[in-house]
């Protein structure tokens, strides 16, 4: 008796209505969870590119820039995936052979193809911003500089990327982009956070830019940039100097020592024992100096070192100009502005000359770090070869020199004191991308900074997709309960006998 009641129980469950009101249950829980994932993640993540190339003065690079393709505006995606550095100087010193210029670029633009996925070359945009080289070019000779960028342009166009053009920056935006960048890598901008100024230092150009509380841009509008990013605003306080860049401040000093003293330089800047012979007109071929060309000057001087950073820094002090300002604050040069404020990127020739002199860390007094630029300055030139057998001539020679100038144009010019000073941070990347005026650009162009903050989901994908597999379960459960009457078991008791 117990055996066929047993026998009827099981097969209460294997009655049709509850077969299929199970399959069709399973059915759509399945559905419903496999298009709530593919809806909402796609099972293979696409991604696009975007190549900028960065014409420098010294030299150029190009930067390649990878994000999600299905997250256009989300927030801090864009990465830099490669950099390459083209062989040569800047395109700005092809003036008398341009198709050169053109040419320079190839190698790097080869590679480019290696590394962005051949299906993605024709959607892929490419730029190149060129910066104060081509300024400078711009102003001695502009159809000169006409000819070098129709000559890049011509390469490119050849290039299998979507050429989007080749032009100058102006300074402003060079600096504000560089202020983009290291403010995006950092998340700070769509996460509304306090933003850290930027500090970029080029060959021939030096920016600055910052937010400051007390900067509404009225006092001096050409030192201001207007942004909405993320649904905030930022009133951005920026400038560019021209000729301010190491290599045309180190003519500016040369320049001034040359005055005195024709034909023999006796440079505090170098280290003792360093001699090298060089041409005037090499010196003085540039728009930052050409006016101070000495009457009667020989073709060629001495420029030997006497290694003295605190006569070199007097030397340095002598390219500012204080006098005159008709704001109610100056840097220098009479250019308005604000007192420093808050933490600061420092960054391009900012890092190479700090790390390789071992003064990246701004927690070490200023006073100190003074000292120990002394000391290296005052080291022989031979010793200083010996000790860095690797390292490029021409940089080495010229990092006395670059230290001081760094310090001088933040404590003298920018007026940064003993205390802002450990507020700068010499920075080289973030998070694997470089810090520079190039991503803050692309970003722009491209459009990938939304104005307004994007709607963010209520919930993270793993927990949406948790959240509807349980209600779906729910759902079921709910459903087959709600069925109750027609189970067959409670319909027909088995009969106990
Ligand atoms: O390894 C290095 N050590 C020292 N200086 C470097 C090194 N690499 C690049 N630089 C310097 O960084 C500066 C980069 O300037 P850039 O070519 O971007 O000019 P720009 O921004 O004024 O147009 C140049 O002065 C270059 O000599
Ligand atoms: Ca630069």
């Amino acid at each position: 008796m117990s055996a066929q009641r047993e026998m009827k129980e099981k097969n209460l469950w294997h009655t049709p209505v509850t077969i299929i009101i199970t399959v069709i249950g399973v059915i759509a829980i399945v559905a419903l969870v496999t298009v709530a994932v593919l809806q909402n993640k796609p099972l293979h993540q696409k991604y696009k590119y975007g190549i900028v190339l960065d014409a420098g003065s010294s030299h150029t690079a190009l930067y390649i820039y990878e994000w999600p393709a299905e997250k256009d505006n989300n927030t801090g995606r864009v990465e830099q995936t490669h950099s390459c550095k083209v062989k040569g100087p800047g395109i700005s010193s092809y003036a008398s052979d341009p198709v050169k210029a053109g040419e320079s670029l190839s190698e790097c633009m080869q590679e480019a193809q290696l590394k962005v996925p051949k299906d993605r070359h024709q959607e892929t945009p490419l730029y190149l911003g060129a910066t104060a080289g081509m300024r400078l070019l711009n102003i001695e000779n502009s159809s000169a500089s006409d000819r070098v960028f129709q000559a890049v342009g011509e390469a490119l166009q050849k290039s299998p990327f979507s050429f989007q053009g080749a032009r100058i920056l102006s300074g402003q935006e060079e600096g504000a982009f560089g202020w983009v960048t290291v403010n995006y890598l950092d998340d700070r901008l769509s996460q509304g956070l306090e933003t850290t100024g930027a500090l970029d230092l080029g060959g021939a150009s030096t920016q600055i830019s910052f937010i400051s509380d007390s900067f509404d841009g009225s006092e001096s509008p050409a030192n201001s940039v207007t942004f909405r990013l993320y649904g905030n605003d930022y009133n951005l306080y920026t400038h560019s100097f021209l000729c301010y860049g190491k290599d045309q401040v180190l003519r500016l000093v040369l320049a001034h020592l040359t005055q005195s003293g024709l034909g023999n330089v006796a440079d505090p800047c170098f280290h003792s024992g360093y001699m090298e012979t060089k041409n005037y007109s090499v010196l003085y071929d540039s728009p930052c100096v050409s006016d101070r060309k000495p009457s009667g000057a020989p073709a060629t001087f001495t420029h030997s070192g006497r290694g003295d950073f605190l006569q070199c820094q007097e030397m340095v002090k002598k390219v500012f100009n204080f006098t005159n300002c008709k704001y109610s604050q100056c840097s220098f040069n009479g250019v308005f502005q604000p007192l420093v404020q808050g933490p600061f990127g420092a960054f391009s020739a900012y890092y190479f000359v700090m790390n390789f002199l071992n003064l990246t860390d701004t927690s070490i007094p200023l006073e100190v770090v003074k000292e120990k630029l002394t000391r290296y300055c005052a080291t022989p030139w031979n010793e200083i070869q010996q000790q860095h057998p690797k390292v490029k001539v021409k940089y080495l020679a010229e990092y006395c020199f670059s230290g001081t100038y760094i310090l001088t144009l933040l404590t003298e010019g920018y007026n940064f004191t003993s205390e802002s000073y450990s507020d700068i941070k010499f920075i080289k990347k973030i998070k694997g991308s470089d810090a520079g005026w190039t991503l803050g650009y692309m970003l722009n162009l491209t459009n990938m900074i939304p104005a307004e903050a994007p709607d963010t989901p209520l919930l993270p994908h793993a927990g949406y997709v948790s959240f509807v597999t349980v209600i779906a379960l729910l759902l079921f459960v709910l459903f087959i309960v709600s069925l109750r009457p027609l189970w067959p078991s409670c319909s027909k008791q088995p009969q106990i006998v």
